[in-house]
C-alpha cells in the first residue's frame, strides 16, 4: 500500500479561502481523526481527497502519482458522506452491489452480518430510512468496501449510543482483520479518542496539528495550585488556557514538562483529554 499525499491544497470559493495551502500525508493502515470546528473545511478537504470536487490549486497523490483522472488510484479511495448519492428507489442491498461494481470484492458476508447487527433489512429503500438508519447503512458499505483509504465524514450522524458502540467495535475488528487507512471526521471527539492513532486538526484554513495521539496527550498537562507557584512552574512552557478560582489557578499546558524543575508539594499535575486540547487549541487562536 502506498502513502496518500495531500500537497499544497488551496480551495477558494470566489474570494473566500476555505483551505489555505494544506499539506499532510496519510500513511497506509492507520486510523486518523480529522477534527475542526463547524465550517473549518473538513468536508471540503475530504471531497477533494476523493476527487468529488477540485482544488483551486495543489494535488492529491498516491505513491507519487496524481489521483486526477487516474481510475486505478481513485479506486483506492472511498468517501462515506452525508450527501445522498443514491437514486430514490434504491434498496440497501443494491448499494452493496454498486460498491461491488465500483471497487470489486465487496465483503457481502460482513455486510450481511452488519445488517443484522444494525437491525436493518437489505430490502429497505434508502430514502425511507431514518437518519440513524441511513448512517448505519452507509457505514456498512464503508466497512465492507474494498478500498485502501476509507474516509468517513460524520460517520456517527444520528446513530444512537448502542449503534455508535457497535460501529466502533466493528471498525476496530475490521481494521485488525484487514488493516487499511480510515479517516474519521467527527465532532464526537471524546468517543473517537479511543480509536484514533493520529490526529489532524484544521483551524483557520490550515492544519494546525498533525501528530500521533499519544504524543499529543503526552504534552497535555493540567497544572493547578496556588497561582504564584503555578506561574513559576509553567514559566517558559506553552500554556493554552488558565482558569482561576480565588488564589487557586489551573493552567493547561501543551508542552513537555521540564523534568529538572521540581514540582512544589502544593502543585497538582494532571492530564487532560483530546476534546479539551481541541477546544483550547481552536478557541481564540491560542496556538
Ligand atoms: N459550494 C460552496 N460554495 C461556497 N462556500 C462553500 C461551499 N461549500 C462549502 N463552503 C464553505 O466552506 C467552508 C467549509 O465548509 P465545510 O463543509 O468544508 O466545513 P466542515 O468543516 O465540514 O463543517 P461542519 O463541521 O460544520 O460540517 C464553510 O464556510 C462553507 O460555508
Amino acid at each position: 500500500m502506498d502513502q496518500l499525499m495531500v500537497k499544497n491544497i488551496v480551495k477558494k470559493y470566489r474570494r473566500t479561502t476555505v483551505l489555505n495551502n494544506i499539506s499532510f500525508n496519510l500513511e497506509p493502515a492507520k486510523i486518523y481523526g480529522l477534527l475542526g470546528r463547524n465550517g473549518a473545511g473538513k468536508t471540503t478537504l475530504l471531497n477533494i481527497i476523493s476527487n468529488r470536487i477540485f482544488p483551486t490549486s495543489g494535488e492529491v497523490r498516491i505513491g507519487g502519482e496524481s489521483i486526477n483522472d487516474n481510475d486505478e488510484l481513485l479506486n483506492k479511495i472511498f468517501l462515506m458522506s452525508e450527501a445522498n448519492l443514491y437514486p430514490r428507489e434504491m434498496k440497501i442491498a443494491q448499494t452493496f452491489d454498486l460498491a461491488d461494481v465500483a471497487y470489486g470484492s465487496f465483503d457481502y458476508d460482513l455486510a450481511d452480518r452488519l445488517l443484522t447487527a444494525f437491525e436493518l433489512s437489505g430490502n429497505a429503500k434508502v430514502t425511507n430510512l431514518s437518519t440513524g438508519q441511513r448512517t448505519a447503512s452507509k457505514l456498512i458499505v464503508a466497512l465492507a468496501v474494498n478500498a485502501e483509504y476509507v474516509l468517513l465524514d460524520e460517520p456517527i450522524l444520528g446513530l444512537d449510543a448502542n449503534h455508535r458502540e457497535l460501529f466502533y467495535k466493528e471498525l476496530v475488528k475490521s481494521y485488525q482483520e484487514k488493516p487499511r487507512t480510515f479517516v474519521l471526521s467527527t465532532h464526537l471527539i471524546e468517543e473517537i479518542q479511543q480509536l484514533v492513532e493520529h490526529v489532524l486538526i484544521l483551524d483557520k484554513h490550515q492544519i494546525i496539528i498533525n501528530d500521533d495521539l499519544d504524543d499529543l496527550l503526552a504534552k497535555a498537562h493540567a497544572i493547578s495550585g496556588p497561582a504564584k507557584l503555578v506561574d513559576d512552574y509553567t514559566a517558559g512552557l506553552k500554556v493554552l488556557k488558565s482558569e482561576s478560582m480565588g488564589n487557586i489557578k489551573t493552567s493547561y499546558v501543551f508542552d513537555h514538562l521540564n523534568d529538572e524543575r521540581p514540582i512544589p508539594d502544593q502543585v497538582k499535575l494532571d492530564h487532560y483529554d483530546l476534546q479539551h486540547l481541541f477546544i483550547y487549541l481552536t478557541d481564540g487562536g491560542a496556538y
